[in-house]
């Protein structure tokens, strides 16, 4: 293990509080000193496009890898919900941290929540798993899109190109920006994405010391949970670019997890969902309940749904 260990980030305001915070944990916890490069990635540069139209979300992580592939860093710390279901060879996810809270925003500087949004309301969010779920619940609402960071996307709010947009609460939350939430969405009316809210930690795969050593900063109970959700999206072929959402919560040992498909053209098919639930122990089990949720979709037309 190479020490003191270089920490790979993004540098958007989010992507370096995560860095920072590991960083931090690496220091109190383990007693290991990190410094941080910051990088931008592809992901960072175009924003004029849907990002599932030149690349999806892996170009968030590519760069991060380069570097870690070339010993410029050990250590590159993700969004989980950012990483792509495969990682490329010679990677590894070696720890998933404690998730914050999972659910969906509602941000708007004039209405308390979506119900009290006007017939027609104009709403701000590029992702299809929003937008098939905000049309679902509300039919006559106009989705425009909005990319960029969290800043960026504040601030195309108060410019006042949208009445409201949706934002994921962690991201809020670690930037200090809670107070913008006017209400937050429960998980059975917006279903977040696989991976919300949960950092994870990516490392070459030939660094076993360091992989032994980030497995105590490890949450088991969000590991497995987040494993089922990821194992849905990659039973349906993993791609960003599915309006999918799942998302897991344990009750006790048992670990229920729902999971919900959109059509890309939101307005022509029904969401699909499913809800499976099992004693879950280990890795392999938590990833078994994920392919028996993107089971039950494909029984309920999924197919239809999935591109080529
Ligand atoms: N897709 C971008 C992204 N990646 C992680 C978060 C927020 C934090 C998280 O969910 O871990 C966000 C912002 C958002 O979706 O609103």
């Amino acid at each position: 293990m190479t020490t003191p260990i270089t920490i790979a980030t993004r540098e958007s305001r989010l992507a370096l509080w995560q860095a920072e915070h590991v960083q931090a944990r690496l220091a109190n916890e383990l007693g290991l000193t990190a410094t941080l490069l910051g990088m931008t990635t592809r992901g960072d540069q175009i924003l004029d496009r849907t990002l599932s139209k030149v690349g999806g979300k892996g170009l968030f992580v590519k760069e991060l890898e380069t570097a870690l592939a070339e010993g410029r860093a050990q250590l590159a710390v993700h969004s989980l919900k950012d990483v792509p279901m495969e990682l490329p060879d010679g990677f590894t996810l070696a720890a998933v941290l404690e998730r914050e809270d999972p659910r969906d925003a509602f941000v708007s500087n004039d209405f308390a929540s979506l119900a009290e949004l006007p017939q027609g309301a104009v709403v701000g969010s590029s992702s299809l798993r929003r937008v098939t779920q905000l049309l679902s619940l509300r039919p006559d609402l106009r989705v425009e899109p909005l990319r960029g960071n969290l800043d960026t996307r504040l601030r195309k709010l108060d410019e006042g190109g949208y009445h409201a947009i949706v934002l994921a609460a962690a991201g809020l939350k670690r930037l200090g920006l809670a107070h913008r939430v006017r209400a937050l969405f429960e998980v059975d009316q917006m279903l977040p994405c696989a991976g919300q809210g949960a950092l994870g930690l990516e490392i070459r795969a030939d660094d076993p010391a360091l992989a032994d050593a980030l497995a105590k900063l490890a949450h088991t109970p969000t590991q497995l949970a987040c494993e089922a959700e990821r194992a849905v999206s990659r039973a349906l072929g993993g791609s960003c670019s599915l309006p999918l959402a799942a998302h897991a919560r344990w009750q006790g040992g048992t670990l229920c997890l729902d999971a919900a498909l959109g059509h890309a053209e939101a307005h022509t098919s029904p969401l699909l969902r499913s809800s499976v639930a099992a004693d879950v122990g280990d890795v392999a089990a938590a990833r078994v309940l994920g392919r028996q949720a993107a089971e039950r979709l494909r029984e309920l037309g999924a197919g239809s749904y999935l591109p080529g």
